[in-house]
């Protein structure tokens, strides 16, 4: 997630960005790629006032992290783009800071990214302006109350692989029908790009947009029985409960 948000921003050329990461070879070949500066410590990072620190980090180390930016600039933002922990508990570590939560999702690395956002009511109507002018550059930002987030976030942030899955699975089937590869792939992401710019657009309930493909007795509805028969509906709710109640 933190490779996707840094090749975002890069794509806007308006932040000077850096990337604090322990060694690791992947990190340093993309700060050569998108010309960022690689900090090794918390304390070098605290010295350059950043007026952002954004946390991509795995759940169990992140705390610990926290704990080492007591010193930061209380006007520094913090933004923890974390699953798992709490406002309080961030707050609790970190009482003078601002900090925000948010999910976004790996779509970031091309600006059509969507990230659920929660902003405490102690954040300043200006620093509340900057974020999501920071963030919109991003695609598109939901505001949601934070007992929100974990849902908006797994549907919003985890969906992305289970729409990969499709595509993967759609893209199988041309390629059982004598497709190249490279062809099914493009065929499967171009419609599903179409079919999700056209739910946006239209505004439509997804069953409407639904019904205008089905022509009667023709063959998109033998498709649509097929999945609810081999349980597609079923299977795409069951995929976000068990990652929302992990
Ligand atoms: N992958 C996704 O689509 C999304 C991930 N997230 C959140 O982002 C966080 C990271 O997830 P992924 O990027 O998928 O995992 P990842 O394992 O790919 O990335 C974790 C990164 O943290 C770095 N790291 C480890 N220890 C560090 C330290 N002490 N200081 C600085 N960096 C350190 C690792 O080198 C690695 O680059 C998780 O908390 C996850 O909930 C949130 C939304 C979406
Ligand atoms: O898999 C995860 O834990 C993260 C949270 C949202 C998307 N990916």
């Amino acid at each position: 997630m933190g490779s996707a948000l840094l090749e975002g921003l890069a794509n806007t050329h308006e932040f000077e960005l850096i990337g604090k990461n322990p060694i690791n070879p992947r990190v340093s070949d993309l700060s050569d790629k998108l010309s960022f500066t690689l900090v090794h410590s918390i304390a070098e990072l605290i010295k350059l006032s950043p007026n952002f620190v954004i946390l991509t980090t795995p759940a169990s180390i992140t705390m610990d992290i926290v704990s080492e930016l007591t010193d930061l600039d209380t006007n520094s933002i913090i933004i923890s783009a974390v699953a798992g922990h709490s406002y309080e508990e961030y707050h609790q570590a970190l009482p003078n800071h601002q900090i925000v939560r948010c999910i976004p999702n790996i779509p970031v690395s091309v600006n059509q990214g969507t990230t659920s956002l929660f902003i405490p009511e102690n954040i300043s109507d200006s620093s509340r302006e900057e974020i999501l002018d920071l963030l919109n550059k991003l695609g598109e930002t939901i505001l949601v109350k934070e007992e929100q987030l974990s849902i908006v976030g797994t549907i919003g942030g985890c969906s992305p692989a289970f729409v990969d899955v499709f595509l993967d699975a759609l893209a199988d089937s041309g390629v059982l029908e004598g497709l190249q590869r490279k062809l099914a792939n493009k065929l499967a992401a171009s419609m599903v790009n179409g079919a999700a710019t056209l739910a946006l657009k239209s505004g439509k309930e997804p069953s409407l947009l639904k019904d205008q493909v089905c022509s009667p007795g023709g063959t998109t509805i033998k498709g649509v029985v097929s999945l609810e028969k081999n349980g597609f509906r079923n299977a795409v709710i069951e995929a976000v409960k068990a990652a929302n109640h992990n």
